[in-house]
């Protein structure tokens, strides 16, 4: 039986952290699905710099990606009732809350498990592996 492994984000300014994030998801499973955030319902943060349909294009097109989709505009678990992942891989800083996930997914009757992945750590002091540091730089760099 094929596993499938669900993870998800905003992916603005694709840098080797994403990249860490999504083969370490792949791991988890046979085949990695990604849900790319609406642009409309990142509020937690500054909104994307790119439109909905480039951000899911650059995602589909890496290597550990077998498909990416844009996320349901209202009900964050609607995307995972109709792709019914066997795992949910949690980036390791995401805000979610891993219980308050799974408790939802008890309520839906989905039978699926929540993981955290690692974080990759900069390499070097001029890494940035982080988009709000990368628009800090060109900011800094390029006015
Ligand atoms: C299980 C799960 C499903 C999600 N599904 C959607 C969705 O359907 N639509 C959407 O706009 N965001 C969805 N999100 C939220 C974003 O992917 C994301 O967490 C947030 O908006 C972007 O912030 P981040 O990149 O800092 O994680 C989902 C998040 C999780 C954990
Ligand atoms: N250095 C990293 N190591 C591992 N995972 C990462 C790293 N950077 C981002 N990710 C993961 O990639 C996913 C999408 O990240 P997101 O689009 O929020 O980018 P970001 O670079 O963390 O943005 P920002 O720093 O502006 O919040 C999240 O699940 C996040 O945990």
């Amino acid at each position: 039986m094929v596993t499938t492994v669900v993870a998800q984000g905003t992916f603005d300014i694709l840098h080797p952290g994403h990249v860490h994030y999504l083969r370490d998801a792949a791991a988890m499973g046979d085949e990695l699905v990604v849900i790319v955030a609406r642009g409309e319902n990142v509020t937690h943060k500054q909104p994307p710099i790119l439109p909905d349909s480039q951000r899911v294009a650059m995602i589909e097109a890496l290597e550990p990606v077998d498909r990416a989709v844009l996320g349901h505009p209202d009900d964050i678990f609607r995307p995972i009732e109709e792709l019914d992942p066997d795992v949910i891989a949690l980036g390791h800083d995401q805000h979610h809350d891993d219980d308050a996930i799974q408790a939802e997914l008890d309520r839906r009757g989905i039978d699926c498990a929540v993981e955290r992945a690692s974080a990759r750590e900069p390499d070097s002091e001029e890494e940035l592996l982080s988009t709000g540091l990368i628009i800090e730089r060109i900011l800094e760099e390029r006015r």
